[in-house]
């Protein structure tokens, strides 16, 4: 048993002077927004991933007989196939010069890799692969290193960004050099600037010759966050970046519609195609961002359909997230060739930036009474409340409704519109508390979340990974609580190695508790209201 629940938020004062710079920020409104729900799922059973590999394994094959393109043969490197041999062929290449020029060449050739590579355990940049493009020192490289426009560069500076962060310095040169990239990063560390830069860069300007760069997020709202993020990284440069929403699926003629970047869910993005308005052929850039939620069940399915529709022989795909997990490790070999791996720190790890707690509180009841005295005693906003589902999300939402604490909800169950504000409210600091369930965990940029509270025990060490990771982004702190009853305890030991990878105390009897092959914990859990019916 846990220490008494009054130590839910020891070490967080609700101190307003204190907190002077924080609650400024809530005041800044910031421009539109984002709300999801998990895109609905569709019954199809067709495999264009073994398309795409049947495809690829012909083009090889080919390939091969004409001696063409040999760098296709995979090398095996560190567990993760990446389908070429250019290491060898970048040296060889130097062999066409004479002797002594051919050494010195070599010498320097070494003498980069050596520096990449010290340069990368600086950063905690793990690579696997081979001719890796050394990472980037800082964001003037753009320009030298692959002659970057202005606009790019004025509006990083503009965004306040003033070194590129690890995942950044990596999968920028990785995706610039034209090699694709499977890459895991912590939450919050910036992968989404990682693959539009290069995107941005190597698409040069505006072309109404049908999409170049498809984009999927599992979410609607992250898929509208992200076409923000792509937007402001263009200003002053004319592109066309579309976000797939409802009524463009529905009504746009796609032959006609300019689209350099198309963001979606991959639901859309398959409707589209199914209707036949979406030519997906010239595609040279397809990311996965999530792409561990991309490649679960339900979602895969319309994955596979845009996967097989972006037929362009030489597109780039890449796969970000800050999970990974082997299964999807193993899907990904099947649709890339010549990737380079990248894991920033430890792969599935939380951000170090986060403290973490578990706190016990016996019953569903504890829990409502221990979340009451912490806000109570201290309370420093914005918080995030996460619950296992929709009814949960309500029911908590009546509880705490009448509570002094501005609290506010977000489920599937809401109207975009009603969703869209109840985000806009907590990120502008009207709302302090916001309940919300795991439909936005994933991606969602709220900079300043002081504290996250699972207040049901997240269903994966994955859910909680990115739940948490609400929190201490961007190099700011942040705090993350978990409460968990008696049934959660079998489930403990998942949660408690990622809390004690990331260097947070954890007991020793829940370090020595067996380890549990988890695949979903969803337990039935006691209703949270504690009033009857009539009293709603
Ligand atoms: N080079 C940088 N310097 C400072 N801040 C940055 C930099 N790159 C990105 N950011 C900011 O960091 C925050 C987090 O970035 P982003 O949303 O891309 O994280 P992420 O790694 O995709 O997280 P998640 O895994 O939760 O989706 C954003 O507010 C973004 O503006």
């Amino acid at each position: 048993m846990e220490k008494d629940t009054s130590f839910l938020f020891s070490g967080i004062t609700f101190n307003r002077k204190k907190f002077a710079s924080d609650f400024a920020r809530f005041k800044e409104k910031k421009e539109d927004d984002d709300l999801v729900e998990t895109s609905s799922l569709v019954e199809n059973g067709s495999s264009a991933i073994e398309e795409v590999v049947r495809v690829d394994k012909k083009r090889k094959r080919k390939a091969a007989r004409s001696g063409k393109f040999s760098h296709w043969f995979s090398d095996p490197v560190e567990g993760f196939s990446v389908f070429t041999s250019s290491k060898s062929k970048a040296i060889d290449e130097l062999g066409d010069h004479n002797e002594d020029g051919n050494l010195q060449q070599k010498k320097e050739y070494h003498r980069q890799l050596e520096e990449g590579c010290s340069f990368r355990k600086t950063h905690n940049i793990h690579v696997s692969g081979s001719n890796i493009p050394s990472p980037l020192q800082d964001f003037t490289e753009l320009r030298s290193r692959y002659n970057c426009k202005f606009y790019l560069l004025r509006n990083l500076t503009e965004m306040g960004f003033k070194e590129p962060t690890p995942i950044q310095r990596q999968a920028i040169p990785v995706l610039l050099s034209g090699r694709e990239c499977f890459a895991c990063a912590p939450t919050g560390s910036g992968k989404t600037f990682a693959f539009i830069c290069p995107i941005l860069l190597k698409l040069k300007h505006a072309s109404k010759d049908g999409v170049r760069a498809v984009i999927l997020c599992p979410t609607r709202e992250l898929a509208a966050q992200t076409a923000r993020e792509c937007k402001k990284l263009a200003k002053g440069k004319k592109f066309y970046i579309k976000l797939m929403t409802k009524q463009l699926t529905k009504s746009a003629d796609f032959s006609k519609l300019p689209c350099d970047i198309l963001i979606s869910t991959p639901f859309r993005v398959q409707f589209a195609i199914r209707k036949k308005k979406l030519d997906l052929s010239k595609v040279e850039f397809l990311i996965l961002d999530e792409s561990d939620k991309l490649f679960e069940l339900g979602l895969v399915e319309q994955v596979d359909a845009v996967v097989k529709a972006c037929s362009n022989p030489s597109i780039l795909r890449s796969l970000f997230s800050a999970t990974l997990p082997d299964t999807v490790e193993e899907l990904a070999r099947t649709i890339m060739h010549d990737a380079v791996r990248v894991i920033i720190g430890r792969k599935n790890s939380a951000s170090e930036l986060i403290k973490q707690k578990l706190i016990f509180v016996g019953s569903e009841e504890g829990k409502l009474l221990a979340l009451r005295q912490s806000f109570t005693e201290s309370l420093n906003p914005p918080v995030l409340l996460f619950v296992q589902n929709k009814e949960r999300a309500k029911e908590l939402y009546n509880e705490l409704k009448y509570d002094d604490i501005r609290a506010d909800v977000i489920h599937a169950d809401l109207s975009q519109i009603q969703r869209e504000d109840a985000i806009d409210n907590f990120r502008s600091g009207k709302t302090w508390v916001l309940i919300a369930t795991d439909v936005i965990a994933r991606g969602m940029d709220f900079k300043g979340v002081n504290c996250v509270i699972n207040y049901d025990f997240p269903d994966s060490a994955a859910a909680y990974i990115h739940r948490i990771g609400r929190s201490g982004r961007a190099g700011r702190s942040g705090e993350a609580i978990t409460l968990y009853t008696e049934a959660d305890v079998p489930f403990l030991r998942n949660v408690a190695n990622v809390i004690a990878a990331s260097g947070c105390e954890v007991p020793e009897w829940i370090m020595a508790l067996p380890k549990k092959k988890w695949r979903k914990h969803r337990p039935q859990r006691d209703s949270i209201s504690t009033k009857g019916e009539e009293d709603d």
